[in-house]
């Protein structure tokens, strides 16, 4: 904190000096207290409800600061001088991909892997409080990247933006991670392996090697947040884009299909539709993404046949992806009514077919064709948002509804027809968002490659700027819809907690697996 080169890494230090000695202090306080002997076979439910209310903090946050640059770019005013160099959109936007992806996403995928990795096991998490270490360390771990942004530390990686002391302490935090899971698994009372915990390891295991392989960098003071990449030039680009794919395949993809496989049986009642069909697919899915990321950097200096293989790969990758959401949306066969009847598992259909519009849509941007029309567009980020909102959004706020009541011996959330609003406020924003980001996107698109009869370019960039001002208000509308359902969301978590009947019967035991 003292000896810092820079502002980031100074508040840093201080930022770590306060939690250590908090820490310290806490210790200290309950050295002499008599601690009650847990009771071994009831399930760890603490950090999961950490996680629950984490989950729903950061994404209220997250939504917050996308609808906030979202006006930024309709309303570049927005930009204000006083906060030139902390506010702009350039230090927000990554902040907000930070906290939706990582705090929203990851605090959902950390909560839901406990909690089911108990229930399909029948037994407690393994590592005694390791699992509140992973829960506090991760969330140092996104103060500290969110903080960094702000005050200018970045690697300038997307997706991968904080520094290297930050990329250090998730490393340990993410290890204690795999080790918990891991541990739970072996010491499991039900001989068999759920295929939801067969996808929280690929997610797991991935997103430790890919986390690992993209932040090899040198530092370049051990009292500064400046490192200097490793690789260089289109090695870099390449390794980045294999790391920023399959974000998008393990954290955003097999991790959410762990929850899927076990919410959506739960909620809708029903066994999954084919257990042959999940061990088939999930295979699929992990061996191909792997080789999707050069459909990242098509028309740049990679190879032709790198970028190719990217797009072949992208193509049959189409399969997989639908092979679970076909899994998903059949397990609801002889259960369709509760669609009508049953706003979460409403949440969940729609989720899944988010899914199956993302993963159409992205092997059809890969396509080289294509990708030269969409790449640079606000198609890219429609394509991300139906992914992002629907699929990541949807399914997320169906598990905390499921969570909420459960883990605080509630027999039912308080209100079921909020949650009836916020699906429709969820949707409609969504439909907004991607409906205008196609519209932009093509419309931009199709006027930089418009030329004249003599082949002079028709339009200036500032002319598409001007032309997008339209459907950046549309989707700013939509933005505020989606955060206004979550807010939603957060009043009807907290009166469930507060205000609902109280659950029958008794709590949770580790024996029979469920
Ligand atoms: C209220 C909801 C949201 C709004 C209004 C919003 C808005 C935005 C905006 C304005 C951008 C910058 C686009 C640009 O640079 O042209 C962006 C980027 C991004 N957002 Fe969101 N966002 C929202 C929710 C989410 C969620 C829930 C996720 C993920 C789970 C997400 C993931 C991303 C990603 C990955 C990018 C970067 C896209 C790229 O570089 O291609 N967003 N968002
Ligand atoms: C089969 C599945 C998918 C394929 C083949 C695919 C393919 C693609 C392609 C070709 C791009 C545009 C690259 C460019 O022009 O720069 C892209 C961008 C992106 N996709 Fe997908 N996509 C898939 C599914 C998804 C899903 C389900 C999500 C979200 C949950 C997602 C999130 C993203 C993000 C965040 C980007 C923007 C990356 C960036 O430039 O910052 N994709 N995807
Ligand atoms: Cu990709």
């Amino acid at each position: 904190a003292d000896q810092g080169h820079d502002l980031a890494y100074r508040v840093h230090g201080a930022l770590v000096m306060l939690v250590a000695g908090g820490l310290f202090l806490w210790e200290l306080r309950r050295a002499e207290e008599v601690r009650p002997v847990l009771d071994v076979s009831g399930y760890m439910d603490g950090p999961i409800r950490a996680g629950v209310v984490a989950t729903a903090f950061w994404g209220v946050v997250g939504f917050l600061v996308g609808v906030f640059i979202a006006l930024q770019l309709a309303f570049p005013a927005l930009n204000f001088d006083w906060a030139q160099g902390y506010a702009n959109f350039g230090r927000l936007r990554p902040l907000h991909t930070s906290a939706v992806i990582f705090a929203f996403g990851g605090n959902a995928l950390i909560a839901t892997s406990f909690y089911v990795v108990q229930r399909t096991s029948a037994a407690r998490l393994w590592g005694g409080n390791s699992a509140w270490f992973v829960f506090w360390g991760y969330q140092l771990f996104i103060v500290l990247a969110a903080t960094g942004y702000l005050l200018g530390a970045t690697q300038s990686k997307e997706y991968a933006e904080p520094e290297w002391y930050v990329d250090i302490w998730l490393t340990i935090v993410w290890l204690v991670y795999l080790a918990v899971f891991l541990g739970t698994i072996v010491k499991r009372r039900q001989p068999h392996i759920y295929v939801a915990n067969w996808f929280y390891l690929a997610f797991i295991v991935t997103v430790a090697l890919l986390h690992v392989v993209n932040n090899i960098s040198i530092p370049v003071s051990i009292l500064g947040s400046k490192s200097v990449q490793v690789f260089s030039g289109v090695q870099d680009a390449m390794t980045q884009w294999w790391y920023g794919h399959n974000a998008v395949g393990f954290f955003l993809t097999a991790g959410f299909l762990g929850m899927m496989y076990y919410f959506v049986p739960k909620q809708a009642n029903r066994p999954i539709y084919s257990y042959k069909l999940s061990i088939i697919h999930f295979w699929a899915l992990i061996f191909l993404y792997i080789w999707a990321g050069p459909h990242h950097l098509h028309y740049t200096a990679l190879p032709d046949w790198a970028s190719t293989l990217g797009m072949v790969f992208s193509i049959m990758l189409w399969m997989p992806s639908w092979g679970g959401m076909i899994n998903g949306l059949m397990t609801l066969e002889g259960a369709w009514d509760k669609i009508r009847t049953d706003p979460i598992i409403r949440m969940f259909v729609a989720s899944l077919a988010f899914y199956g519009m993302a993963t159409f849509e992205g092997p059809m941007m890969s396509i080289r064709a294509v990708n030269s029309l969409s790449h640079y567009t606000d198609w890219t980020i429609g394509h991300v948002h139906s992914g992002a909102l629907g699929w990541n959004g949807l399914i997320t706020f169906g598990c905390l509804y499921f969570l909420t009541p459960r883990l605080w011996g509630r027999a039912r959330m308080y209100s079921i027809s909020a949650i009836n609003w916020h699906f429709w406020l969820a949707t409609i924003g969504i439909v907004l968002y991607a409906a205008s980001m196609w519209v932009s996107g093509i419309m931009e698109g199709l006027m930089w490659r418009e030329v004249d009869a003599q082949g002079f370019l028709v339009n200036s960039f500032a002319d598409t700027v001007a032309a997008k001002f339209p459907m950046y208000v549309v989707r700013a509308a939509g933005g505020g819809l989606y955060l206004t359902g979550a807010l939603v969301m957060v009043w009807n978590m907290w009166m469930t907690v507060r205000a609902a009947p109280a659950r029958e019967g008794a709590p949770d035991t580790a024996i029979p697996a469920e």
